[in-house]
């Protein structure tokens, strides 16, 4: 693998530091929340409270003999951080290893009956169910009339965008949402990404998903408009293989998605149609990978995934977290080339992000001159802003 240039790594234990925040406060709320969503008995309540106590100042405990997923914990990282605080391992770590260990104090993982029921989902149909994504579905009509470009255009923010709805930064991001939709892209490499999808194209679209709901749900209708245009012959999903970071896609989220499309009226109805007749015939294929779930950088990513990717016309990486792991997630100077920290990437990816924690690269200095005089640091975490990136 080529040397990669560094940056230092984030770690949670700065106090008044956006990870410090996350690990504190947020992961303690979320817990309230989803205790508060479910009939949960004794046995549950007891160890969410020990998850709440770890949280504050508790050591990274080894996981037990017959965990199904020891072995992976092993290889990424369990033993090594094993005694130590949550806020002294890679912040990418601790919180990914929060929600493993939520999914432990809820049951999913065990033989009980709450095996394999997801705590978020409740708030993942809410999202669903909204209004606004009526609204959102509805406006689908008025774009029937424009050229293909325009309409691919549109489709594209509608999912660059789409990646504000994130439950987990909305516990802690009130308001994010009243800033509207901002047309704030501080990077926009979106003629390098059409042109790596030209008409006619036969090659294969890999698009690792983010949120479900609000975000998945543009993320399919793009997938639905380069397979009807002719800009890709296939499509992979990658979704995640358990729920994670409250509002992060399952298979079953997808389905749900699947449902709301098809259920919706005019436009969205018909895309609705396209995507299940595309399940149906293996031009959409959906994957659960577990390194979705990893702890880790796509740096490390394995081998069987490198060869996927390889293998890709393009791969698209949605939302925050994945960006956090293309690049690694470091303090980087934002003027640092995203080409460079990305050049181990087996394929030509792309991200697509709003900005909601502190790493960034591929900036201009002037554009970072211009948000930091605008925003000090805010706009790093806040959510108001996005970027297209393309290596
Ligand atoms: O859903 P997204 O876009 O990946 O955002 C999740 C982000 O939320 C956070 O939990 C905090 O903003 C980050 O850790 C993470 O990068």
């Amino acid at each position: 693998m080529p040397d990669l240039p560094t940056a230092p790594v984030l770690l949670g234990g700065e106090p008044g530091s956006f990870p410090h925040s996350v690990l504190a406060e947020r992961h303690p709320a979320i817990i309230e929340r989803v205790r508060g969503a479910f009939p949960y008995g004794p046995a549950q309540h007891r160890a969410l409270d020990a998850l709440l106590a770890n949280c504050a100042e508790g050591a990274v405990e080894p996981l037990p003999a017959d965990a199904p997923d020891r072995d992976r914990w092993l290889e990424w990282d369990l033993a090594e951080h094993t005694g130590r605080s949550w806020y002294d391992v890679p912040w990418l770590w601790s919180e990914s290893w929060f929600y493993r260990r939520l999914l432990d104090a809820v049951g999913w993982f065990g033989p009980g009956a709450w095996r394999g029921v997801d705590p978020f989902r409740p708030f993942k149909r809410a999202e669903l169910d909204a209004p606004e994504t009526d609204a959102e579905l509805a406006a689908l009509d008025g774009l029937r009339e424009l050229p293909e470009e325009e309409r691919g255009r549109a489709l594209l923010h509608g999912s660059l965008w789409g990646n504000r709805a994130d439950l987990g930064f909305r516990i802690s991001a009130a308001g994010a949402e009243a800033h509207g939709p901002a047309p704030a892209l501080v990077a926009d490499d979106s003629e390098a990404l059409w042109s790596l999808l030209p008409p006619g194209g036969t090659g294969t679209l890999v698009l690792v998903a983010d949120n479900a709901g609000r975000e998945l749900v543009p993320d399919l209708l793009l997938i639905a408009h380069l397979l009807a245009e002719g800009r890709i012959a296939r499509a992979v999903l990658h979704v995640k293989p358990y729920p994670y970071y409250v509002s992060d896609a399952t298979t079953a989220d997808v389905v749900d998605a699947l449902h709301r499309l098809r259920a919706a009226p005019g436009a969205a109805g018909a895309y609705g149609g396209a995507l299940w007749a595309a399940l149906a015939d293996g031009r959409i294929d959906v994957r659960a990978h577990p390194f979705s779930c990893a702890p880790l950088p796509y740096s490390r990513m394995p081998a069987d995934l490198r060869a996927e990717f390889a293998a890709a016309t393009l791969t698209v990486l949605k939302g925050d977290l994945n960006y956090r792991r293309l690049v690694g997630d470091r303090l980087w100077p934002p003027t640092t080339p995203f080409q460079r920290v990305t050049d181990y990437f087996p394929g030509p990816v792309a991200a697509l992000r709003t900005l909601k924690s502190d790493v960034i690269t591929g900036l201009s200095a002037d554009t970072e001159a211009a948000l930091v005089a605008a925003e000090d640091q805010r706009w790093r975490t806040n959510g108001t802003h996005a970027l297209i990136q393309v290596s």
